[in-house]
């Protein structure tokens, strides 16, 4: 006979295994309610500085490529110091940070130059995603980088092209070879100072201006020890990188200050004298710092601009607008001399379209399609921008199926996307304009993802407009008037094309080559 405890233990350990069973199950079936984290994959990485000697040997964006196709082509880990980073190195990840978390990835991490010079969270490029931001971003989408405003600043390009035509003929005249690129430089300067604040009567100091901009855009450049590692507060102060960087924003705020004043005083003088008295009136708009003080003053927005909006709009406007620009003349200068056919097709192409015209204006240059198709192939390979300006997510997300805790800063790789044989072909390192031609993408970035020279989403760069205004009018003048030779009798082949990376990725060679007139008639 069975002991009379036997059937409640046989009962109890048959509940318990058909328990257990079916708890194992459920959480087999059900078990991705609550996933285990799954983080991107990445290198090794070792203690305090994780990935950092990674990136120290070369061109970070180049690295970078190098390093995903080891380890995460898609989407890959990166320990940078203390930072948590994920880098983004394909169209198909590109599009779930850029377009369906945009909202989630719309943030800028906290950067110590950017802080300390841009007016710490006034500006717009490095402002967190927040009410402000949104405010700011549309008022200078609307008022200052639409395609009303930019229209306006036609005459300041059409005047600087001819400046650097009418330069470029002397040197044609006396044979001589001219730095390009430098020249390319001093026109972008000069046409954003006429827009920015052409008015002012040329005391404030335009070089020393330009090149306190220029010291900015060195410091903001690239990976600093002391963005990678911010619990060590005492590092920039001993390395003397924080005294550097007020002593840059200490002058740049005087000089902005001084800008203003001089607008304010004419203002006040142009509002007296139409018999409004002052401050009773808003006065004509004309350039941007004339619109920003007019918004200012007004209150006309749904949000306070202060002066410090004002000051770190204007110096953002040149930060962002200025070299990047001027770069992306400079690659496709260079492609062009590297390659007779595209040169040839792109001349022919400008100087039937300006047949019997002595200046190339703006009237035709959207009959243009060739170089359009030049400039955006240059872009392609050569964003002045390769690793778009960085991100931060603000909340839990997936990404390409891995899970991205909040605050992880975000690269995306756009110069490796823009190369990726997956997207390009086989040929993707080659120049060749022709491939736009079948191509549904364009650098609006919408579509493919596979092409963000501006990059994409809710942080995409405003001045697309303003910027490829520039740079399509300059480059049909220099295709028009001049032929292009290679000093010293070098060859095409031989123009060096290493880049250097900084605040953008330029050419490590100066571009110098001889202009040679064309005779249009
Ligand atoms: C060929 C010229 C240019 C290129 C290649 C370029 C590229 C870029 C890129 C890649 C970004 C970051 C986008 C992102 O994070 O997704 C950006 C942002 C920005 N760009 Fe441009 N840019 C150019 C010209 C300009 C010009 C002419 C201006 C102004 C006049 C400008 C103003 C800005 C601003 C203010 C931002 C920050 C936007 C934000 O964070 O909301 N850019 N640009």
């Amino acid at each position: 006979m069975a002991s009379p405890l036997l059937i409640p233990f046989l009962t109890l350990l048959a509940t318990f295994v058909i328990a257990t069973t079916t708890l194992t199950l459920i959480t087999k079936l059900f078990g991705t309610k609550h996933p285990r984290h799954r983080p991107p994959p990445g290198p090794r990485r070792v203690p305090i500085i994780g990935n950092l000697h990674q990136l120290v040997s070369a061109l970070p964006h180049r690295r970078l490529r190098d390093l995903a196709h080891k380890h995460g082509p898609d989407i890959m880990h990166l320990q940078l110091g203390e930072l948590s980073h994920i880098v983004i190195s394909s169209a198909e990840a590109a599009r779930e940070v850029m377009k369906t978390h945009d909202v989630v990835f719309a943030s800028r991490p906290s950067i110590l130059g950017a802080d300390i010079v841009v007016y710490a969270g006034k500006d717009l490029a490095f402002t967190p995603y927040n009410d402000f931001y949104r405010k700011l971003r549309k008022t200078c989408v609307v008022e200052l980088l639409g395609a009303h405003r930019v229209r306006s600043f036609r005459p300041i390009r059409e005047k600087e092209a001819a400046a650097l035509v009418d330069s470029l003929s002397r040197s044609a005249a006396k044979g001589e070879t001219v730095d390009v690129g430098k020249a390319l430089f001093q026109l972008t300067s000069r046409a954003t100072r006429g827009s920015a604040f052409g008015k002012l009567a040329g005391d404030v100091d335009g070089e020393e201006f330009f090149k306190m901009v220029e010291r900015i855009a060195d410091v903001l450049g690239g990976f600093r020890v002391s963005d990678l590692f911010p619990s060590l507060t005492w590092l920039p102060v001993v390395t003397g990188f924080k005294s550097q960087l007020m002593e840059i924003h200490r002058k740049l705020d005087r000089m902005l200050d001084d800008m203003i004043s001089e607008y304010k005083e004419r203002r006040a003088a142009a509002v007296a004298a139409a018999g409004k008295g002052v401050g009773g009136g808003v006065v004509e708009t004309e350039d941007l710092l004339d619109v920003l003080l007019n918004l200012h003053e007004s209150q006309s927005l749904d949000f306070s601009l202060t002066l410090e909006n004002v000051k770190a709009v204007t110096l953002e406007i040149f930060l962002a607008g200025v070299e990047t620009s001027a770069t992306a003349m400079d690659w496709t200068m260079a492609e062009l001399v590297r390659d007779p056919r595209v040169m040839r097709i792109a001349q022919e192409e400008v100087r039937r379209v300006y047949r019997g015209k002595h200046v190339v204006d703006e009237s035709s240059v959207h009959e243009l399609e060739y170089l359009d198709m030049v400039i955006q192939e240059s872009l392609r390979l050569h964003p002045p921008l390769p690793l778009l300006l960085p991100r931060e997510s603000t909340e839990q997300v997936q990404v390409m199926g891995y899970d991205i805790p909040p605050k992880t800063k975000v690269i995306v790789n756009g110069w490796a996307i823009g190369r990726d044989p997956r997207y390009w072909g086989a040929d993707a390192e080659k120049f060749y304009p022709e491939r736009f031609l079948k191509s549904t993408s364009n650098y609006k970035g919408t579509d493919h993802f596979d092409f963000i020279p501006f990059g994409a989403g809710r942080r995409m760069c405003p001045g697309i407009l303003y910027g490829t205004s520039v740079v399509k009018l300059t480059l049909a003048n220099l295709l028009f008037h001049f032929d292009w030779k290679l000093p010293d009798g070098s060859k095409p082949e031989d123009l060096d094309m290493t880049e250097r990376f900084g605040s953008s990725a330029r050419r490590e060679c100066n571009l110098c080559l001889i202009p040679v007139a064309y005779d249009a008639m």
